[in-house]
């Protein structure tokens, strides 16, 4: 079932599908068309053989019987059935599996919006030119993908409807770079109801009202023939005047502090690394790789410690059940859907998980799976629960685990902007924090964001280990568990 397809790149692999069964069923389409027409060539070549002596001389042809007689009967009976051939439609189970198949799967305003909405955030958080990210050009790697002016079009009027005037001026120059009349014109026209004229009248009345008169001015120099409107814009523009004064210039800032997400390459410290070998029985037969990424507050990556069966295994699971989030203004997450598996606590996984932590895994048995969509991205966030949506018998979330279980060609770093911390998805890998302090107090230097991927399908796993059950695991600041029971009154009271 394809629902809210920008929202995960794994989910979208069904529209390629659903494109190359359309373009199928348009070629059998157009072979049937074809059909029909070369049978009416067919026709008419013959019709017009037996005609040769008629068109010279009309009365001396139907003078002869067998040409009258001939005419008479082609006129009563051939032509009627030529009438059937014209109007017999061919190919119309393939225009209705098209049909149905826009009924059953075509994207919807919703779908369109979140993508229009995933090139934005790019656009945003990276802070890219729609010149580059119409020419495929992302953040310095050239791709071998750009934009149509179609495309760039749809992007303008987007960012006109949210008012980012300034953004669709953009991108109208962008859809005007990319028309190429003679690669574009007719099919645009006369399929897309695509109106060049349009285009520049759209564009350039933005230029105008934002001030951009002498660009505007210059841009109808070119283009005023095409439409009367056109040159009634060039017109006022040169009585107005003030087309010497330079263009203002925009700067387009992004939204928050995305340094984090700009970040090239890892930021560990480098404070520390070790292998975990003393905390069980099975970490000293395979001990496990962890890099200290921060000190204050804790926070570690695990290298190697989820396996490639254990990865396919959790994404075919989570696939058919891959949810999408609810579409609101100021949402966190944004084009992304995610899974809840559970997971047996004694599954290799969760001893894992146990041997990472210390901590309790028996009361946690949910994974949460997430595969972003298009230039999705989870917006800056502390993993801690708010008071009134937290269980009596869990309480918050104490203990952040975070498998990262594929490599992302570009973008989708996860970033502590508060500790300059930036981490790069590496398969396998893991990143351990917790979310509360040795008082149980959430920790403003844990907030994180999930960066806008740019190019690839990023899946993570992660594992929330609550607060209440690890009541007698945790240990205390000192390093000692909480054993006794009085020690976890105390612990309790601390929490007040
Ligand atoms: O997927 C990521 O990189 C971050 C996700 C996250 O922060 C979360 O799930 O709370
Ligand atoms: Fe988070």
């Amino acid at each position: 079932e394809i629902t809210n397809s920008a929202m995960s790149i794994a989910g979208m692999k069904e529209l390629v599908d659903l494109e190359g069964f359309f373009i199928s069923e348009m070629e059998s389409y157009t072979a049937a068309l074809k059909n029909k027409i070369d049978l009416m060539e067919s026709l008419l070549q013959e019709v017009q053989s037996k005609r040769e002596i008629s068109r010279r001389n009309p009365e001396e042809f139907v003078a002869h019987p067998l040409n009258a007689f001939s005419l008479i009967r082609r006129l009563h009976e051939d032509w009627t059935q030529a009438e059937l051939l014209m109007l017999n439609q061919v190919g119309l189970e393939h225009l209705q599996a098209i049909e149905t198949g826009l009924e059953e799967a075509q994207p919807s305003d919703n779908d369109l919006n979140d993508a229009i909405g995933g090139i934005i955030s790019l656009q945003q958080f990276y802070n890219l030119q729609p010149s580059d990210i119409a020419n495929g050009l992302l953040m310095g790697q050239q791709y071998n993908a750009s934009l149509t002016t179609l495309n760039c079009q749809a992007l303008a009027n987007a960012c006109m409807n949210f008012n980012y005037d300034k953004y669709a001026l953009n991108w109208f120059k962008a859809a005007v770079d990319h028309y190429n009349d003679d690669r574009d014109g007719q099919v645009y026209r006369e399929v897309f109801d695509f109106r060049l004229p349009d285009l520049y009248i759209n564009y350039t009345s933005v230029l105008v009202t934002k001030g951009f008169r002498k660009a505007a001015w210059k841009v109808l120099q070119d283009v005023a023939d095409l439409d009367a409107t056109l040159w009634l814009l060039r017109k006022d523009i040169y009585e107005v005047g003030k087309i010497d004064v330079p263009d203002p210039t925009f700067i387009i800032t992004p939204w928050f502090d995305v340094t984090g997400c700009l970040r090239v390459g890892q930021t560990s410290q480098h404070l520390s690394c070790h292998y975990e070998k003393n905390t069980s029985e099975f970490l000293r037969i395979a001990p496990l790789k962890v890099e200290t990424l921060s000190l204050k507050p804790h926070i570690v990556l695990y290298h190697d410690v989820i396996y490639d069966s254990e990865i396919s295994k959790v994404k075919n699971i989570s696939l058919p059940s891959l949810k999408s989030p609810l579409r609101i203004l100021y949402a966190i997450d944004y084009n992304l859907k995610f899974a809840k598996i559970r997971e047996d606590h004694q599954s290799p996984l969760s001893l894992r998980i146990k041997d990472m932590t210390g901590e309790d895994v028996q009361e946690d048995t949910d994974f949460q799976i997430d595969n972003y969509g298009i230039c999705g991205f989870r917006n800056f966030h502390t993993d801690n629960i708010e008071l009134q949506d937290q269980t009596a018998e869990l309480g918050d979330r104490l203990t952040s685990i975070m498998f990262f279980m594929n490599d992302v060609a570009q973008g989708g770093a996860l970033a502590f902007p508060n500790l300059n911390l930036t981490i790069w998805p590496q398969k396998g890998s893991a990143l351990v924090w917790r979310n509360l302090d040795h008082r149980m107090q959430p920790n403003q230097d844990l907030l994180h964001v999930s960066c806008p991927v740019v190019v690839g399908s990023k899946w993570t796993l992660v594992k929330w280990l609550h607060e209440r059950p690890q009541m007698f695991s945790r240990p205390c600041t000192t390093g000692r568990k909480f054993k006794s029971h009085d020690q976890s009154m105390k612990f309790r009271a601390l929490n007040k």
